[in-house]
């Protein structure tokens, strides 16, 4: 069986998953069985009980859109022309979905990511993010709601090169605000979620492409985002990394029922996707 079908069979059971409450097992369970051993290995396990063994982020999901996005475009000015990147982007992204954006590189996908997170404005359209209006909303508004409720993932990972595994995703809940009494327990779950509880206070060099983007995702979630938003996480990695990154993403829409967006160029890894919008020339086609 290919690392395909082993997405998809995994896709199957985790809406059931999401629904389901845990089984009271250890989240280290999980860890050593799912994400530290190589991709073809997951075929052999029962995805179902793998799932089951993780505690459950207590949040309650809403059935209503994460994100509303109406008739977007985005206008740069280059010398003194107007440079039309985005021509009317309409989408909906739902709680628990995996959405990808495809597209070849300058079809605009990069300039609707930064919109999603709030770090640019539309200059036309709507974007709606959990009830905020984000094209309304100032730099310091969109800026507190980016900090508490929006994770961000890059193609290069983005770590603090002096901190360790640990330090870098403890910083991530300390941006947050997240009270200190509450980040032992936090970073350790977030860690072991990603498959790195032997890799904890290994410094970015002494990890691999793959490892390093782990603890990004860890860095990521740990303030407990309702939205991930990540460019092209693994355009760096070969095709065994990326599959051990995508299936960190479907672990954690389980069990933290957090909300993923994604661009990608990568074909290969479509098919875990619950929606797939294809970008051409600043449209959806
Ligand atoms: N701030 C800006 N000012 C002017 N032009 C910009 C700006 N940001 C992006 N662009 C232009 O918008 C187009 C789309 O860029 P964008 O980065 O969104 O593409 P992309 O699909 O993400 O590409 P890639 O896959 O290579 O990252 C490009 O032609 C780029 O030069």
């Amino acid at each position: 069986m290919g690392l395909l079908t082993t997405w998809k069979t995994k896709s199957k059971t985790k809406k059931a998953q999401r629904n389901s409450t845990s089984s009271g097992a250890s989240d280290g369970d999980f860890a050593q069985h799912e994400i530290a051993v190589s991709a073809d290995s997951l075929v052999k396990q029962d995805a179902a009980s793998e799932l089951a063994a993780i505690p459950k982020n207590n949040r309650i999901v809403s059935s209503e859109p994460v994100m509303t996005v109406s008739g977007v475009e985005r206008t740069f000015s280059v010398g003194g022309q107007p440079l039309h990147v985005l021509k009317g982007i309409t989408m909906q992204v739902l709680p628990s979905q995996l959405v990808m954006l495809r597209g070849r590189s300058g079809s605009g996908k990069t300039t609707l990511l930064n919109m999603l997170g709030g770090l640019d404005q539309p200059s036309k359209g709507e974007i709606w993010f959990d009830g905020k209006p984000f094209h309304k909303l100032g730099d310091n508004d969109r800026t507190k709601v980016r900090r508490m409720e929006i994770g961000f993932i890059f193609q290069a990972y983005a770590l603090m090169p002096l901190l360790s595994a640990w330090e870098n995703v403890e910083l991530s809940l300390r941006m947050a605000g997240v009270p200190k009494r509450e980040w032992k327990e936090r970073v350790a779950h977030c860690l072991r979620l990603v498959g790195l509880e032997k890799r904890m206070h290994h410094r970015p060099f002494e990890l691999s492409g793959g490892e390093q983007q782990r603890v990004a995702i860890a860095k990521a979630i740990a303030h407990r985002p309702k939205l991930l938003l990540a460019d092209e996480p693994t355009a760096e990695l070969d095709s065994q990394m990326a599959a051990q990154i995508m299936a960190v993403f479907q672990t954690i829409i389980a069990t933290e029922q957090v909300t993923i967006c994604m661009t990608t160029h990568d074909p290969t890894i479509l098919e875990v996707a619950d929606h797939v919008y294809e970008m051409v020339d600043g449209k959806f086609i």
